[in-house]
């Protein structure tokens, strides 16, 4: 597995080996082993599954607030994605950065998303799938989230020009950055 930093600490883009052969070929999407011999160590209790039909659909930025916070591990089953974290800790030295990287079926890449980080996502491809551990179980009284198009966040989903997303009613009402009380603090650490 080939892991990289970030430049945003504690979120990491990881790319599990594929054995390819005649057939096609063969990954281990998750393991327990190779995380703790990496010192990841995070307890996934739920795999969650999306698809988005339609090219440009946007999910997020969304998250869910201590005692449900959760770590994401996320990968793209079918088609094609691109995967945003933004640092929402209090304190942190890269508070309100976003990062983004394409995760697709043809790459098997894989985004580690720690709490303490608003997750979001648009679709490159029609019919595209996402699939992601999680640490804590679904809460929606703890769920938390961002405008996607907030301007103090200034994603750029490479949206062309007068190209509204696809959004859920939820997403298209989320608040403003800058009202967000943050129940993350930063520890200092990673
Ligand atoms: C997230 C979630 C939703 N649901 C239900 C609630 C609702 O009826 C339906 C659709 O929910 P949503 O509109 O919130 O789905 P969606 O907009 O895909 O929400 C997801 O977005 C990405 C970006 C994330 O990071 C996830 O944590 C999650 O927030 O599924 C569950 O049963 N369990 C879950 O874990």
């Amino acid at each position: 597995m080939l892991i990289e930093q970030t430049p945003l600490a504690g979120v990491l883009v990881l790319t599990p080996k594929r054995f390819g052969d005649a057939r096609g070929f063969f990954c281990e999407t998750f393991s327990a082993r190779s995380f703790a011999q990496n010192q990841l160590n995070f307890d996934f209790v739920q795999d969650n599954h999306s698809l988005s039909q339609a090219v440009g659909t946007i999910r997020g930025l969304h998250f869910q607030a201590p005692p449900h916070a959760q770590d994401k591990l996320v990968r793209c089953g079918r088609g094609r994605l691109w995967d945003v974290a933004v640092d929402i800790r209090k304190g942190s030295p890269t508070y309100g950065q976003w990062f983004g990287t394409e995760l697709s079926f043809e790459n098997g890449r894989q985004l580690l998303i720690p709490a303490g980080f608003a997750h979001g996502f648009i679709t490159r491809e029609p019919s595209t799938e996402i699939i992601y551990k999680c640490t804590d179980y679904y809460a929606p009284q703890s769920e938390g989230a961002i405008r996607w198009n907030d301007p103090d966040v200034a994603i750029d989903w490479a949206l062309a020009e007068g190209v509204e997303p696809a959004l859920s009613q939820k997403d298209a009402e989320a608040g403003r950055f800058a009202d967000l009380d943050s129940p993350f603090i930063w520890d200092g650490g990673s």
